[in-house]
């Protein structure tokens, strides 16, 4: 059963999401963005309240395997298998021959991954820097509300791409250099942003930010069954294919979906993929369960006192469809 504790982070949390949601109907998405990073006290309460919840409920709980903090080790497993087993080469092997089929130039430089070389990570919406303990990662973390000070400030949304270096001060970052990066992980973020549009551009920010076969891992939240928000995993594989992001693994777990995408050797081998599909069974945009929320629904935020992580993972009643 949860403490007492629990509930009050998980239901402290899921009330400042909702209450973005309901600022970004009422004010606009960028007005109400603007004024939910203003507010200082706010953030920090939030970010205090994360890093609770992560370290001190559901790495804890005894339930380890069916819990959120299962999220950090998916990450450094499938990175691992990636970049250091087989799975680079058979990724690449493959795109070659679409590259072939359909007449595109591949200009393919090996990426020169070795087990000296710390793998490059960038961590968007890192809160604490869960993933801090896996030394063959170099990682960037950054939030808009960093927990500690390993943890730069930096607004994702707002941040500068360059072709040139990062600009990073001690604790906050402005510009980060365009196809740096081995691996860009967004752990539960995406559901965070109140609007498709703001999803969207995240993900099209990491496709510029990675470096050719670099992946981007995505992990959100669903306690649902596998099949439940099908139709909303199978429009984000459609939508990134077209941004030149190949979905290579997909995986359900009890609470998340673990999604890692690699950034093909040329964005048309991404989006063929995606030209062989038939547009009308997705979304057009990259929506979140949420977004088919009714305002009654949304606003019931109460925790039983031992469902709290199951209802914060949830969040999410079936969109229609
Ligand atoms: C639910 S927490 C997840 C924290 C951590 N990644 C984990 O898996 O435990 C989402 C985090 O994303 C951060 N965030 C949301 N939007 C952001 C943005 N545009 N730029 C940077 N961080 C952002 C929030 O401040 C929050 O710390």
């Amino acid at each position: 059963m949860a403490s007492a504790d629990h509930v009050f982070l998980s239901g402290f949390i899921k009330s400042v999401h909702q209450k973005l949601r309901d600022d970004a109907k009422l004010l606009g998405t960028e007005e109400a963005w603007q004024k939910h990073c203003e507010d200082e006290d706010g953030l920090e309460k939030y970010a205090s309240a994360m890093q609770n919840l992560a370290t001190s409920h559901w790495e804890n709980n005894c339930n380890k395997g069916l819990k959120a903090t299962s999220r950090v080790e998916w990450i450094y497993q499938f990175s691992k298998k990636y970049f250091t087993k087989e799975e680079i080469r058979k990724q690449r092997q493959k795109e070659i021959e679409i590259a072939h089929k359909i007449n595109v130039e591949i200009n393919y430089v090996d990426p020169n991954i070795t087990e000296e070389r710390k793998l490059q990570v960038l961590d968007v919406g890192s809160c604490y820097n869960p993933l801090k303990k896996y030394t063959c990662f170099g990682v960037i973390p950054i939030d808009i509300a960093p927990a500690n000070s390993d943890v730069y400030k930096c607004d994702f949304l707002n941040l500068k791409l360059t072709p040139t270096t990062h600009c990073i001060s001690d604790s906050e970052i402005s510009e980060l250099q365009q196809e740096s990066f081995d691996m860009v992980v967004f752990s539960l973020l995406l559901e965070y942003l109140p609007s498709p549009v703001q999803r969207h551009l995240c993900c099209a920010k990491a496709y510029s930010l990675l470096k050719t076969e670099g992946i981007l891992i995505i992990v959100t939240p669903d306690s649902k069954h596998v099949g439940a928000n099908a139709k909303i995993m199978k429009s984000w594989r459609f939508i990134l294919a077209k941004l030149g992001l190949s979905r290579i693994k997909y995986e359900k777990l009890s609470y998340l979906h673990c999604m890692a995408f690699r950034k093909s050797l040329h964005k048309e081998v991404a989006q063929r993929w995606a030209l062989l599909q038939d547009e009308k069974q997705f979304f057009s945009e990259m929506v979140i369960p949420q977004d088919f929320k009714k305002f009654e629904e949304s606003h019931n935020l109460v925790d039983s006192k031992d469902n709290c992580d199951i209802t914060l993972f949830k969040e999410l009643p079936c969109p229609v469809e």
